[in-house]
């Protein structure tokens, strides 16, 4: 952008110019005439000279006096001193002495000589000038003569003078050449004066339109520009306007109180909100100190705020600043929003509550309790001073109400439990539900004594409570795990496991009591291995690491057909595989095994679909799978995903589950043998009365017990079992297969008897699915002609 300074020399400029050209004209024009008048009046001078010396040479020629040959001389000294000046300017080097001595001598004003030096000079080339001076040294030679003339006849006696008319004649004869010249330089030099005069005239006339011309131009550009400007102006005070306007609305309609305050943090514009806010008009905070108005309290630099209206009220608000600019980046205010931050704040409590809330109770929820617990053991191991106890809580028997009397009745139960810990327990107690019908207590800053003493009191308190529900009055009992806090003890899983472990000990001898715990317990080391080992199925099941295994069944007579069982393994973290009883025990008491059965179902029925037609497999269920009402849906759904032939399919349950679950273990084998599943009793003949239940389950094979098996080569009554096991089966219409076969002899044996198939050792061992997959392949048929 150009500063003022150039602006106005840009402005300013062309005229100053246009001017001093003007004035240079003009001054031009008058030294050029002012020269040109002192020619013609030098050449007045000169002529004047020229004819006077005439005139007193006549006079002398007549006269002889010599006052008139003096007279002669000195008129003659005016045109010849013009040509001694005329011919020294004439010179390369001219002596400006004799110049100005010279056109002084032809009675030129002194202040003319300069211009008239100029002028000769710098002209004498230009035709008009060249003309008068062409003029102007012709005449010398008769000036020359004149004096010759004049100086001859001075010398000349007057006697002796020739007749008077050779002189007069000479005289008359000079003058007439002298004559014309003389008028032919006035003419000449008047005639380069009026050129000049025209030519400078014609310069001034036309600078002057120049002059006139750009002060149009510019006066008519700076009127345009004027214009435009001014239009733009009211473009933009439109645009101001409009802006001004949507910023005014925009602010007032928006949700938040908007300030914004001078250089001085005097409120200069406040939104219709902010008056609400700060419980004042407009009118009455516009110049106000900004603290005077907005009071606002909370720690310095918060956004979260409270602020005090006019009125008194406490309103929690967010803050945010920003700062107002001039264009030369100087701050010259602030613009302040407050948001009114009730709701969100109130949501943000009420979320925090939830998080750490049970929704049924109103206690603390798992988490929140467990992170205090967390708290409070970090301090122990800050070293903090402290005895503390945990309690973990189990209603007994809580079932039963649910089931008697309905879930609604199960939460109310909860609910007054709650509310029972809660009255009984000491304010810095920390109380939450783990789930369930499960509590936990931390009883924070009390010591072991009272810390039993508080547990009992819970429990009997609990007792005491009299549930009633319609017509119908609970009582209850509470099994309680107690684990002292003290010192540098553990973390949080720790301390909830042992928990967890004692409350499970104080059920496992009787419920309704308290059980301590202590580390060298050595039931609770019993039951927390058996947890560790549900948790790692638990987690085997979450991730997968489960493989199965397969163990042929080898047909012992002609034209039978192969099978095989499907076994499971577990494998560790680092894929080394758990041998069955590892896990199988813990996962029957702990529940697991219908999960246990569905992965095995999911899994060998996916295999089992690629595997060559005819190929069967059996599969075993669990007597917790037996009566597992949805496994037959399940088993539909696994089928109808993999598309698995049921037909080769064969479920194996054990006698003692099935004997267990009479009802459902019939009901569910007849129901999976309609649809082309077949069923095989497992280790059958260890229960005390198999051939009883037997007729009561349409299973298709019935499979030996292995105990039976290793006793047949040397026990009579081991053999006889057998064969009577082998052909009751026979006689109800099913097969037999033995279990544990290791020895050919055996098999020999059992194949005279008449038994139908043999699975063990003899005829093969459990394999991973791939390796049994591979070799089954090649020996399927092999290994019945081995056997035959
Ligand atoms: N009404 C109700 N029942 C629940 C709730 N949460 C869990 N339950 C039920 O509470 C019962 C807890 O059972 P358990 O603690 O295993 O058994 P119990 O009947 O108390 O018997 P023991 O603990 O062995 O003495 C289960 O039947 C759950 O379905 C709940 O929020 N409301």
């Amino acid at each position: 952008m150009r500063s003022s300074q150039e602006r106005y020399i840009a402005v300013v400029l062309p005229f100053a110019l246009a001017v001093a050209a003007l004035t240079l004209v003009a001054v031009l024009s008058v030294s050029i005439m002012s020269m040109l008048r002192a020619y013609v009046a030098g050449e007045s001078h000169w002529s004047k000279g020229q004819k006077a010396a005439i005139a007193t040479l006549q006079r002398y020629l007549v006269t002889a006096d010599e006052q008139d040959f003096q007279q002669f001389r000195n008129e003659l000294a005016v045109p010849l001193s013009d040509l001694s000046a005329r011919r020294e300017m004439d010179k390369d080097q001219p002596d400006w002495e004799l110049v100005r001595t010279g056109f002084l001598g032809g009675r030129n004003a002194e202040e003319d000589i300069g211009g008239m030096v100029w002028l000769y000079r710098n002209f004498k080339q230009v035709p008009l000038m060249a003309r008068a001076i062409a003029y102007w040294k012709h005449s010398d030679e008769h000036l020359l003569r004149l004096r010759d003339l004049g100086e001859r006849l001075h010398a000349t006696p007057h006697a002796a003078r020739p007749a008077q008319d050779v002189f007069l004649l000479e005289l008359q004869e000079i003058d007439r050449r002298l004559s014309p010249l003389a008028l032919g330089f006035a003419s000449a030099i008047n005639e380069a004066a009026r050129q000049v005069t025209h030519a400078l005239l014609g310069v001034l006339v036309l600078s002057a339109a120049l002059l006139a011309w750009s002060c149009h131009s510019y006066l008519r550009r700076a009127f345009l520009r004027r214009e435009r400007l001014l239009l733009q102006l009211q473009q933009s005070q439109a645009e101001a306007f409009a802006e001004k306007e949507l910023v005014q609305v925009t602010l007032g309609s928006i949700a938040d109180a908007v300030i914004t305050t001078d250089q001085e943090q005097r409120v200069s514009y406040c939104n219709r909100n902010a008056e609400q806010m700060l419980g004042l008009p407009s009118d009455m905070l516009v110049g106000r100190p900004l603290d005077e108005v907005c009071r606002l309290q909370g720690a310095e630099g918060s956004v979260h705020l409270h602020l005090q209206s006019a009125d008194g009220r406490q309103l929690p608000v967010d803050r945010s600043l920003a700062p107002i600019h001039a264009p030369d980046g100087q701050a010259i205010g602030q613009v302040i929003v407050l948001h009114d931050a009730s709701e969100a704040r109130r949501h943000a409590a009420q979320l925090s509550y939830q998080a750490t809330h049970d929704e049924l109770t109103d206690i603390l929820n798992r988490r929140e309790f467990e992170r205090r617990l967390c708290e409070l053991l970090a301090g122990l191991q800050e070293g903090r001073q402290g005895e503390h106890a945990v309690l973990y809580l189990d209603l007994d028997r809580f079932k039963v109400i649910n089931d008697t009397s309905g879930h609604a009745a199960g939460d109310e139960l909860i609910r007054q439990v709650s509310q029972l810990l809660q009255a009984t327990l000491r304010e810095r107690d920390i109380v939450g539900r783990l789930g369930g019908d499960e509590f936990g207590i931390v009883l924070t800053q009390c010591s072991h004594s009272d810390a039993l003493h508080v547990a009992e009191k819970v429990r009997q308190a609990v007792v005491d409570l009299r549930f009633l529900w319609g017509v119908r009055s609970y009582r209850i009992g509470v099994s309680i795990g107690v684990v002292l806090l003290a010192g540098r003890q553990g973390n949080l899983k720790e301390v909830m496991k042992s928990a967890d472990a004692a409350c499970y000990m104080a059920k496992e001898k009787g419920r309704n009591r308290i059980h301590l715990y202590s580390d060298d317990d050595a039931e609770l080391s019993v039951r927390q291995t058996e947890m560790e080992a549900v948790s790692r199925i638990r987690a085997a099941l979450e991730h997968d690491r489960f493989c199965l295994y397969l163990q042929t069944i080898a047909p012992l007579k002609p034209g039978g057909q192969a099978h095989a069982e499907v076994l499971v393994r577990m494998l560790d973290e680092q894929g080394g595989l758990i041998p069955p009883m590892a896990f199988i025990p813990a996962a029957e008491r702990y529940d697991l095994m219908p999960l246990l059965d569905r992965w095995v179902i999911r899994h060998a029925f996916a295999a089992l679909a690629q595997q060559p037609p005819g190929t069967s497999w059996a599969i075993n269920l669990s007597g917790a799978s037996v009566c597992d009402e949805g496994l037959l849906e399940y088993v539909l759904a696994q089928q109808r995903a993999c598309g698995v032939a049921l037909e080769n399919v064969c479920f194996e349950i054990t006698e003692t589950a099935a004997v267990g679950n009479l009802a459902q273990a019939a009901a569910l084998i007849q129901n999976l043998q309609t649809l082309g599943c077949r069923f095989a009793l497992d280790d059958f003949g260890a229960g005390m009365s198999s051939f009883a239940y037997l007729k009561h389950l349409p299973v298709d094979y019935v499979k030996i017990d292995g105990s039976f098996i290793r006793g047949i080569l040397h026990s009579p009554t081991e053999r006889a079992m057998v064969e009577s096991i082998n052909q009751i089966a026979h006689v109800m219409g099913k097969q037999t297969i033995a279990e544990f076969v290791e020895a050919e002899a055996e098999l020999a044996c059992l194949r005279a008897m008449g038994v139908d198939y043999a699975q063990g050792y003899g005829v093969g061992r459990p394999q991973p699915l791939s390796e049994w997959q591979a070799a089954n392949k090649a020996a399927k048929t092999t290994q019945i002609d081995a056997l035959s």
